[in-house]
């Protein structure tokens, strides 16, 4: 480096997996604005298509019918950790696609291959225009989406303490209601055919069960600044 001249840190990709209700949104967008990286929730993608196809009365049984117009709806993420925005054909569907009619149904959108094909390139378009670097969030990103990431963690927790933090956040919905369909949503996406949800074998495993989400945040900077002092 010249005299004077500003050091600027490499681009790092950060890959954050995990069941539901780990903290990987909260964890990831945290990081990402404390590092100046881009985020992005690719859960919302999932969500925002199956929000299309039930509005457009798609079954979602029949993979063949959803496979046949997966290329129709125009997905658009917004990155900024700050701010991170999800809209379909220019619409803002940050709001309903968190409904339980789209929570219900996403797991069986998500299990088909051209569903997950259309996304994951989308993904990786926006990981590769991220100047600064990027955390991407969900189910697939260190196996599937950014193998070649510079840093995979994968987030755990045990189903009780998922279920509190999501019975706490809808408002004292019944804890062993939200544990049950935790545990059955997490089923069907760790046992889908294609890119389910799984550890990478190069992943950071960081239970969540006893941590506050502030201890996870520092754990994971720490793990992305070890990352970028290596680089
Ligand atoms: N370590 C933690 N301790 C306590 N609460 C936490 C912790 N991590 C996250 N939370 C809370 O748990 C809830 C779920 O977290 P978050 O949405 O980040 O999980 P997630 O893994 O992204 O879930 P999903 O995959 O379902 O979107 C939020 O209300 C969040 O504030
Ligand atoms: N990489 C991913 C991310 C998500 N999914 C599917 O989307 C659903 C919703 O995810 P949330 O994180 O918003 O809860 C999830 O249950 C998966 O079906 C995925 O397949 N791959």
């Amino acid at each position: 480096m010249e005299n004077g001249a500003a050091r600027t840190a490499p681009a790092v990709i950060v890959a954050i997996d995990g069941p539901s209700g780990t903290g990987k949104s909260s964890t990831s967008k945290a990081v990402a604005a404390h590092l100046g990286l881009s985020y992005l929730d690719t859960g919302a993608q999932y969500r925002a298509i199956t929000w299309w196809m039930a509005n457009n009365n798609i079954d979602i049984t029949d993979p063949t019918a959803i496979a046949a117009v997966v290329g129709k709806p125009e997905i658009v993420s917004g990155t900024d950790p700050s701010a991170p925005t999800i809209t379909v054909d220019g619409v803002d569907v940050s709001g309903p696609i968190r409904s339980q009619e789209v929570t219900s149904k996403v797991s069986a959108v998500s299990a088909v291959p051209e569903v997950r094909a259309r996304i994951t390139e989308l993904q990786r378009s926006l990981a590769a225009s991220a100047e600064a670097g990027i955390v991407v969030e969900g189910r697939d990103i260190g196996t599937t989406v950014l193998p070649d990431a510079d840093l995979k963690v994968f987030l755990t927790a045990s189903p009780e303490a998922r279920a509190a933090r999501r019975s706490g956040e809808l408002k004292g919905a019944d804890i062993h209601t939200t544990r049950e369909a935790l545990i059955k949503r997490d089923a069907a996406d760790s046992n889908r055919t294609t890119s389910p949800l799984a550890k990478s074998d190069d992943a950071v495993e960081v239970d969540t069960t006893d941590l506050t989400l502030q201890q996870v945040i520092e754990c994971v900077i720490t793990l992305v600044e070890e990352k970028r002092a290596a680089k």
